[in-house]
């Protein structure tokens, strides 16, 4: 579905990601993982076209994205969740809901059929459809950056570190529901500063560490908070 192919990428002359590769699958869930500063937002700001790479390739379904500007990204059928902080706070929760479907505005019949499924899936947003969205608690605005996105419909979400400042019975809750996009077929790349989230979710791992992939491997048996440590620390390479 997501192939990066050798990305550099920065911020004018800085340069902050050197050369980094990864693939997700059609209905996986990658995630990416790193100590501060290591690139992880930065990789999510050049998906999503906010940061344009300056060499390398990315490709959504086979078709080149990266040149794609940011505002036509979500056509594309790839979507950017913020961290909940980043709702439209002297919003509704509805009015924000239905920004993430604002580039579908004609289809009017669908939309709605989308915001209802937004709320099955999130009746807590249901009942403060018109809350103002600054009013909302940290759980219930990271679940309205997720319900915002759904209404692009999309094949592929970047996940920017959902379980960020939330209490750990929360982040159960949001894993809950990643784990259900992701059982209905949307792929996922999760980028999070929680590997034992990281480590419940996601198929592959990806470990950046200054700009650079430092170890991947497939989740399963062996791979470990321990394991993936000296990764983190600059110990392991690849
Ligand atoms: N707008 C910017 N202009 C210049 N440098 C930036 C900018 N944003 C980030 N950087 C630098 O890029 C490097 C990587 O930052 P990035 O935000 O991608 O890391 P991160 O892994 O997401 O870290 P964190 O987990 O702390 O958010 C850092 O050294 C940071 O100072």
């Amino acid at each position: 579905m997501l192939e990066v192919r050798n990305i550099e990428s920065g911020y004018g002359r800085t340069k902050v990601l050197h050369g980094v590769s990864f693939s997700v699958s059609d209905g996986a869930l990658v995630a990416v993982l790193g100590g501060n500063g290591s690139g992880k937002s930065t990789t999510l700001k050049t998906l999503a076209g906010l940061v344009r790479p300056s060499a390398g390739e990315i490709t959504l379904a086979g078709q080149r994205i990266d040149q794609v500007p940011a505002c036509r990204m979500a056509s594309s059928g790839l979507v950017l969740v913020p961290q909940g902080k980043e709702v439209f706070a002297a919003m509704s929760v509805e009015e924000n809901i239905l920004m993430g479907g604002y580039h579908r505005r004609r289809e009017k019949a669908r939309l709605r059929d989308d915001l209802q499924q937004v709320y099955a899936l999130f009746p807590r947003l249901a009942l403060r459809r018109k809350a103002l969205a600054g009013l909302l608690s940290g759980g219930e605005r990271q679940m309205l950056a997720i319900g915002r996105a759904l209404l692009a419909r999309p094949r592929m979400l970047l996940l920017d570190e959902p379980s960020s400042a939330l209490a750990p019975k929360v982040v159960g809750e949001i894993a809950e529901v990643i784990r259900g996009l992701r059982g209905r077929g949307i792929s996922i790349l999760l980028v999070e500063q929680n590997v034992a989230m990281a480590l419940e979710l996601a198929d592959e791992l990806h470990i950046l560490r200054e700009g650079r992939v430092a170890h991947s491997c497939v989740n399963g048996p062996g791979v470990d908070l321990a394991s993936l440590q000296e990764f983190y620390l600059g110990k392991g390479t690849r």
